[in-house]
């Protein structure tokens, strides 16, 4: 619960848009060939007109929006510009906004990472970031402090889509853990009492046939691979178990290839949310019915 001091904190503002909107996260990725696709050319001028479609097509009706800053920075200031003022028109329409920029350093440039996209009053102000632990969960302290602090969440990177992250991210802690597991039992503790979910995610990819980790960290899933990188909907139930209702599916191009036709993208993203309702909505049945 929020007072008139502390804001509401990410996960409350989550849950409720997720059960309102639907758990979709739609992926703003401007690649040169998505510009190119859309008869847009690949220069700042492009990018501003493919952020803006996506940002009036989707930002009133999806739970979540992630731009995904690379695409932005590419193009120096000016692109950096055009995605601050994507995130400001975004959340003016209601969207929350996951500025994926996976950032991760030793504590003392976390504070100025965090500075940059969790404090209040910076101009790249998002609802969360996508950070990544590997350089010891301890080293994102600053980013946890300040996302407390502004009512902003964290997606911390535990098992991610790629085939290259299992190198890492399965392998063995000292203690026999998967370093995966050991990220995750560091974010149950961050989320622990919290209601009616915590502010600190995970991102888990939807590819992964079958997570292999305990994901009861009280907190959101951020589940991308669908479309694109090959994993559907359908898929989510078998990779997340018992956390399913906690899932945030994320898809980027599995959508945006459907413009520049703004009714396009609004039924593409619509299609999505319907096979994840589906999905969902059939495993929490199918344990309903176990019990
Ligand atoms: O944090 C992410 O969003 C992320 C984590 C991960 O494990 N895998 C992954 O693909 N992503 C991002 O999700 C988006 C996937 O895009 P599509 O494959 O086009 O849906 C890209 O912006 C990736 O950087």
């Amino acid at each position: 619960m929020s007072t008139a001091t502390e804001p509401e904190a990410f996960g409350a503002r989550l849950r409720r848009a997720m059960d309102t909107r639907g758990p979709l996260c739609v992926g703003i990725d401007p690649h040169s060939s998505l510009l190119s696709a859309w008869g847009l050319s690949d220069d700042v001028a492009g990018l501003t007109a493919f952020t803006r479609t996506v940002v009036e097509a989707l930002a009133d009706r999806v739970a979540v929006l992630k731009p995904q800053s690379a695409f932005f920075e590419r193009f120096g200031s000016r692109g950096v510009a055009v995605l601050e003022k994507a995130v400001a028109e975004a959340r003016a329409a209601g969207a929350l906004v996951l500025m994926d920029a996976k950032r991760g350093d030793i504590g003392s440039t976390m504070a100025a990472y965090a500075q940059t996209y969790l404090d209040k009053d910076s101009p790249l102000f998002s609802d969360a970031l996508t950070v990544s632990p590997y350089l010891g969960f301890g080293s994102l302290r600053p980013a946890l402090d300040a996302a407390r602090v502004s009512g902003s969440g964290l997606f911390v990177l535990a098992l991610t889509s790629n085939p290259e992250g299992a190198e890492v991210q399965r392998s063995t802690a000292a203690d026999g853990r998967s370093l995966a597991q050991l990220m995750l039992d560091h974010m149950a503790a961050e989320n622990s009492g919290a209601t009616p979910l915590g502010s600190i995610g995970a991102v888990v990819g939807a590819t992964l046939g079958e997570a292999g980790v305990d994901l009861g960290i009280n907190g959101p899933l951020l589940a991308p691979g669908i479309g694109a990188q090959g994993a559907t909907p359908a898929d989510l139930p078998g990779v997340f178990g018992a956390a399913v209702g906690n899932v945030v599916p994320s898809v980027s191009r599995g959508v945006l290839r459907h413009g520049p036709d703004v009714y396009a993208l609004r039924a593409a993203a619509e299609r999505f949310s319907d096979e994840v309702r589906t999905a969902v909505e059939g495993a929490v049945g199918s344990t309903d019915g176990a019990r």
